[in-house]
């Protein structure tokens, strides 16, 4: 089954203006069912308008988008994907729990039933015990657990996630990693990831895809086999082969795909 299927996508900005953009250019991507893959590449690549067109959050100038084999627009009325960005975006005067029933408040689901599902969502975050607190009670790697859980509480089949952890240390980013990991395994959720860290994308992804700027290409699709990923997982061959891929890829070096890095 595949996730998301983008075909020939172009999307150009300020059509016809003198401030014209070609922000994507010929790009083909496809995202199988529970896979995992990051988008990377220089500032204003592209790599946000193209999470924004598998939304359906903007519309293609040519190509079609469809997300679970449907048009990308019917997807998103019929809520297939969770989304996080950077900033967390919860809502202050709210608490935790709340925060992550408002999806489903949407999805006019009952009480009792969004209560339970926001609970389950926090257990997985491991935030069952600030339910009740407020989002400025917590530190910014909480709040964005919290992103992640309201994310997930309509079991998505698809999470778009927009440099989530881009705003966090290192320590609490590399946890919140593994977290995901965790997190989209046991619901079996397929992820479209946007990074700027390069070991980021590859400890989290099956596929990351190198974009080029000017206009927005997608230029290599480097596959990551490395297995069930544990904390040793940074400290592996595989993982720096991986790495040092990724990073002449994206210096528009050819790079050699192997299926064993
Ligand atoms: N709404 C818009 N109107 C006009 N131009 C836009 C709009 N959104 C994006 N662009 C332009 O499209 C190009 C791609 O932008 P985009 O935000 O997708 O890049 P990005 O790779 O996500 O960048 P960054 O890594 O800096 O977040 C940029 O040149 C940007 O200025």
């Amino acid at each position: 089954m595949t996730a998301v299927s983008v075909q020939g996508v172009r999307k150009v900005f300020n059509a016809g203006r003198n401030d014209e953009v070609v922000a994507l250019s010929d790009v083909d991507l496809t995202v199988e069912s529970g896979q995992f893959v990051s988008l990377i590449g220089p500032s204003g690549c592209g790599k946000s308008t193209l999470l924004r067109l598998i939304a359906d959050l903007t519309a293609p100038t040519a190509g079609s988008v469809t997300v679970a084999g449907k048009p990308a627009r019917r997807a998103r009325l019929d809520q297939e994907y969770g989304i996080a960005f950077q900033q967390a975006g919860l809502f202050d005067w709210r608490t935790v729990r709340r925060n992550v029933e408002l999806p489903l408040e949407l999805r006019k689901i009952p009480r009792q039933r969004r209560r339970e599902r926001a609970d389950e969502m926090l257990a997985l975050v491991g935030l069952s015990d600030f339910a009740a607190h407020y989002p400025a009670q917590l530190s910014g790697g909480m709040q964005q657990r919290v992103a992640i859980a309201r994310a997930l509480a309509v079991h998505p089949k698809l999470l778009l996630m927009d440099e989530p952890f881009g705003a966090l240390d290192e320590m609490t980013r590399e946890r919140l990693q593994a977290e995901l990991l965790a997190v989209c395994a046991k619901t079996e959720t397929s992820t479209v990831f946007v990074t700027h860290s390069i070991p980021e994308a590859v400890f989290l992804s099956d596929l990351v895809v190198v974009m080029s700027a000017r206009p927005g290409r997608i230029t290599d699709v480097i596959p990551v086999d490395l297995g069930p990923r544990t904390e040793a997982t940074r400290q592996s061959a595989g993982f720096f082969t991986a790495v040092t891929k990724v990073r002449k890829a994206l210096r528009g070096t050819p790079t050699a795909v192997t299926a064993d890095t």
